[in-house]
């Protein structure tokens, strides 16, 4: 599905993690709306070709979400650039999507690049460490940002980031209460039909990653739970 407001599912593949051919069949014709492709350490040019051209064999809308400059290329169908709105350091929330921008702003063709507001929950995954992100959030802290991302910057999407642990889903429906044009994505610890299930009674979209190198049997009966 090539409008991500239309999404419900998608899975996140690490391009640092292995997956075999029969592996990447079944998650790329499991009925998911798109794959995007992206982690936060690891990611290498070599590794994101590799695996873009691996999905492309299949019809599955194929995305890829920004995590550092040296691994951005064509081919994609679009691409999701993060900023995480709760890092203490400037450095993940605007510069270096300014020096970016001031090296390839001629060549970006903007219909295709959406920013997404992450606000980053999980205080012990790799994204929290690496942007050095608050993550002692109070709920009204949380909304606050999910306000700041739709009314302040406009942003196309805001994401609920627990990577690794299963978030707490009375966060993720007070979130979604106060978003109207925004999409709210939900990612973290998703591993069953049950979670899946939860989450997306809230989150316009649940993002499943790390369940897909643990269980793929499992990980991937959470399609058919949210898309029936
Ligand atoms: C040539 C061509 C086609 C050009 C296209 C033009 C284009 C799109 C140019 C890009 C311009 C631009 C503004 C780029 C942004 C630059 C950039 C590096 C921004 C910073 C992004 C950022 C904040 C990264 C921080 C890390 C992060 C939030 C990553 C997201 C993924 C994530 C949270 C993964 C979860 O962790 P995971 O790796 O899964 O953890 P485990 O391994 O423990 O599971
Ligand atoms: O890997 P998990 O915990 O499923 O999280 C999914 C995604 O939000 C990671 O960026
Ligand atoms: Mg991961």
């Amino acid at each position: 599905m090539y409008d991500l407001r239309q999404w419900r599912h998608v899975f996140k593949l690490d391009p640092n993690k292995q997956l075999s051919d029969e592996q990447l069949e079944l998650v790329c014709e499991s009925g998911t709306d798109a794959v995007i492709v992206g982690g936060t350490d690891g990611v290498t040019l070599e590794n994101v070709l590799d695996l873009m051209a691996r999905i492309r064999r299949f019809s599955v809308p194929c995305v890829l979400e920004i995590s550092n400059i040296e691994s951005v290329t064509p081919g994609f169908d679009f691409y999701l650039i993060p900023m995480v709105l709760n890092s203490r350091q400037t450095k993940w929330i605007v510069d270096l999507h300014h020096r970016a921008v001031k090296e390839f702003g001629e060549l970006m063709n903007w219909d295709e690049i959406f920013m997404e507001g992450y606000c980053i929950l999980n205080k012990d995954c790799k994204a929290a460490a690496l942007t050095d992100a608050n993550t002692e959030l109070q709920e009204e802290d949380i909304v606050a940002y999910a306000r700041m991302a739709e009314y302040m910057y406009h942003l196309p999407v805001f994401y609920l980031e627990y990577s690794g642990a299963y978030g707490n889903p009375q966060t993720v429906q007070k979130v979604k209460h106060v978003l109207r044009d925004t999409r709210l994505f939900y990612g973290g610890g998703i591993e069953n039909e049950e979670q899946a299930k939860e989450m997306a009674q809230y989150a316009d979209t649940i993002v499943i990653g790390n369940a897909i190198y643990k269980d793929l049997e499992k990980a991937l009966k959470t399609v058919k739970a949210v898309k029936g």
